[in-house]
């Protein structure tokens, strides 16, 4: 019987667990924090989860759910993060999966040896380290945790006297009450922070390298996220692309109208950023729009346009780093946010090792990673195989050039995947690569 080890009990992680567990795969789990729930555990004991205290995530609990347990109709249609951990926590007792994880338990290493791998853990509370060996690890330990913090660093960064967070750090508004603040990036954190510190700072910017199309949650009283189950989404990608500007022309007119700058590149080629307030927030002249920031003194940022402000406190929004603390680089090397995996799961050269929820969709992680895990357990259980190392080598160049010709060039985008097409290419290959039984011979 193989045993299995899973790194991480955040959403990714519980569905991996929930897969081994239907396949009656004997299977280890552990997690740094008290909890399930990963990022979506406010204040999250582990230190590891970036979410605030007014987050609600923005897709629509339908794009959300897992596949196997439907979310509440109770439900709202863009739940908070207090009913998502409960969402995870009603899925793991659903499942009966609690037994098998082990809490306030950090994996500290993991290691091949000969063709199994070897995890050593750490006890958070009594620091006894264990070494288990395991057939495979399935590691879900998020990719939203470790700040991104532009590098280089601006000059006279080092003599600016203000305070310089990141967006992880960030939990409520009130400590930036009646400062000048700046907002660093236009992705989904910084338009969900800037909109609440322009409630309670002296005066909130928003400085941007790049233009963004801002979704709302809702178009025309549909949640916008439901279009993918629409005619657009089976059209063509050009054509999906006009017919989401166009309906974006129609809901909210042009971004210029709000000071935003113009987006360079199609809606399509940029990992969405969606919010209702931001717009309204300009409307009401609350917030300024910059530039990127070109330098910086002791008390003022300077940007581009060659304005500068006044600033007491930057907030960093630009993005996380993907991490395995626990594998060394030579192994696995996650530098430029690019792992170079089969399909975003497998590493070609390290038989055994898989990687769940590794992927920044236009749609939700979750079921991605219920299916990610059922190709594992096929795998597992010999009911699929891999090509060789060469054909997954191809592969993943060809992701990388899809990738590239699709979305504009950032970190942002090295593990994107558009998720319709994403459960499609999944299941196409456990289709492919299913291995054929011959039929049992009859008895003589
Ligand atoms: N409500 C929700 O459900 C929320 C979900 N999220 C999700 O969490 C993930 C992370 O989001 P987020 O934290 O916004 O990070 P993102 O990586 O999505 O965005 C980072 C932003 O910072 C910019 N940036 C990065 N480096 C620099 C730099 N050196 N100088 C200037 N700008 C820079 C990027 O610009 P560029 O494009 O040019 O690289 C981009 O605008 C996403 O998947 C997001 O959807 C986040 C918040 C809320």
């Amino acid at each position: 019987m193989r045993k299995v080890c899973v790194i991480g009990a955040g959403s990714s992680g519980i569905a991996a667990c929930q897969v081994l567990a239907e396949r009656g795969i004997d299977y280890d789990c552990f997690e740094l924090g008290s909890d399930v729930g990963g990022n979506w555990r406010y204040m999250n004991d582990s230190g590891q989860s970036s979410a605030y205290r007014s987050l609600h995530i923005n897709t629509s609990r339908r794009t959300m759910q897992y596949a196997s347990f439907p979310m509440s109709d109770d439900y709202p249609v863009y739940p908070g993060h207090a009913q998502i951990a409960r969402y995870f926590d009603a899925f793991v007792e659903h499942f009966g999966l609690r037994p098998s994880i082990s809490f306030r338990t950090e994996v500290v290493d993991v290691c091949p040896r000969g063709d199994q791998w070897s995890v050593t853990t750490r006890h958070r509370d009594t620091e006894s380290s264990t070494s288990q060996t395991y057939d495979a690890v399935l590691v879900a330990n998020g990719h939203h945790w470790k700040p991104r913090w532009p590098q280089p660093e601006l000059p006279g960064a080092a003599a600016f006297r203000g305070t310089r967070t990141h967006a992880h750090d960030y939990r409520t508004p009130e400590p930036f009450t009646g400062k000048r603040v700046l907002v660093l990036g236009i992705g989904n954190s910084a338009c969900d922070i800037a909109v609440e510190t322009s409630r309670v700072s002296q005066r909130t910017f928003l400085a941007m390298r790049r233009g963004a199309h801002i979704l709302p949650k809702y178009l025309f009283g549909t949640p916008t996220d439901h279009l993918t189950n629409s005619w657009l989404a089976r059209a063509p990608l050009g054509i999906q692309d006009r017919g989401l500007q166009l309906l974006l022309r129609l809901s909210r007119g042009r971004l210029a109208d709000y000071g935003l700058p113009t987006p360079a590149h199609r809606v399509l080629a940029a990992h969405p950023t969606i919010s209702d307030d931001l717009l309204s927030r300009l409307g009401h002249g609350d917030i300024g729009v910059k530039p990127a920031p070109r330098s910086m003194d002791e008390t003022r940022v300077h940007f581009d346009d060659g304005s500068s402000e006044e600033i007491d406190a930057i907030i960093h929004c630009t993005g996380y780093d993907v991490s395995f603390p626990f594998l060394k680089s030579e192994l696995i090397d996650p530098s430029d946010n690019d792992p170079g995996l089969y399909h975003r799961v497998v590493a070609p050269d390290l038989p055994g090792l898989y990687f769940i929820g590794l992927v920044q969709p236009l749609g939700a992680i979750m079921p991605l990673a219920e299916a990610q895990s059922h190709w594992v357990a096929d795998l597992l259980e010999g009911r699929c195989e891999l090509p060789g190392q060469a054909r997954m080598l191809k592969e993943i160049s060809a992701y990388r050039a899809r990738t590239a010709r699709r979305y504009v060039a950032s970190t942002r985008h090295t593990i994107q995947v558009d998720a319709r097409a994403y459960l499609r290419e999944l299941a196409k290959e456990r289709r492919r690569t299913a291995v054929r039984r011959r039929p049992a011979a009859p008895p003589s």
